[in-house]
């Protein structure tokens, strides 16, 4: 579905990513691991084209995205989550996660003002009202982010992200600073997504969600890909044992 071909990125003389290839099947929980500095980011923002690698492409269902602005890759299917939340402050709950349905239409500006803009409305709201009773947000929908906790504003990122029905989510770090209760409250989020058909790329620090939820996995160590396969492989495999135990010596 999600194909990544020979990828290298340099800042300056740095290496980031080298020579990265990985493929992500359709319908499963992917995740990409790998300790601080490995490259994950970078070869996220590859595939969400914030950043242009020096070497290699990137393509989804055959087409390649290697064209594609940031903003654009959502009309392909495809949506993301930020690892510092993005939530617009001074809209409420609601507006936030329209903003993302709006992507859905903004093709062509002339629709929000044409009379098929009530049409646009309320079939907006009915989607929202969907999305939130699944990330039991509901109640929140008129809230701002200030008011909001920190693992409340990580589902409405979710559901900014969902609303416009992507096929392929990206996550960037969805467990990052969540509490064990919240952090369990994403992983059904993510199960409950895979459920309805939707592929998901995860990058994420918590080995205890990663090895729980993702059907595969694929490990970075200095930009290039030392292992992959199911949690279990991976778990097992002596040269990610090595990196992983190098980690914690070094903290
Ligand atoms: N904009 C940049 N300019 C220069 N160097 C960068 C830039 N972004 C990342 N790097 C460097 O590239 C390497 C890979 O960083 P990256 O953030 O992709 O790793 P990561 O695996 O996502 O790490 P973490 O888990 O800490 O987020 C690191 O050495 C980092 O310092």
């Amino acid at each position: 579905m999600l194909e990544v071909k020979n990828v290298t990125v340099s800042f300056g003389g740095l290496i980031a990513v080298k020579d990265m290839t990985m493929n992500v099947k359709k319908g499963i929980i992917h995740s990409l691991i790998g300790p601080n500095g490995a490259g994950k980011t970078t070869l996220f923002n590859v595939i969400t084209r914030v950043i242009q690698p020096v070497k290699g492409s990137v393509s989804y269902e055959e087409n390649s995205l290697m064209d594609l602005r940031p903003e654009q890759i959502i009309y392909k299917g495809i949506s993301r989550t930020f690892q510092n939340l993005q939530l617009f402050s001074g809209m409420n709950v609601y507006d936030n996660i329209l903003s993302g349905y709006i992507h859905n239409y903004d093709k062509n500006i002339f629709y929000l003002f044409s009379k098929n803009r009530s049409h646009f409305e309320s079939e907006a709201r009915e989607r929202i009202l969907e999305i939130s009773e699944l990330l039991q947000i509901k109640n929140r929908l008129s809230s701002y982010p200030a008011s909001l906790s920190y693992g409340i504003l990580k589902r409405v990122e979710i559901a900014r992200a969902i609303v416009s029905n992507p096929k392929l989510l990206l996550f960037d770090e969805p467990a990052a600073g969540l509490n064990h209760n919240e952090t369990s409250e994403i992983r059904d989020i993510m199960r409950l997504l895979k459920n309805q058909g939707k592929t998901i790329l995860l990058v994420e620090h918590d080995m205890n969600l990663v090895m729980k939820i993702s059907d595969r996995i694929t490990v970075m160590s200095f930009g290039e890909k030392i292992a992959e396969g199911t949690p279990e492989e991976v778990g097992n495999n002596e040269e990610v044992i090595k990196v992983y135990l190098g980690e914690s010596e070094n903290a």
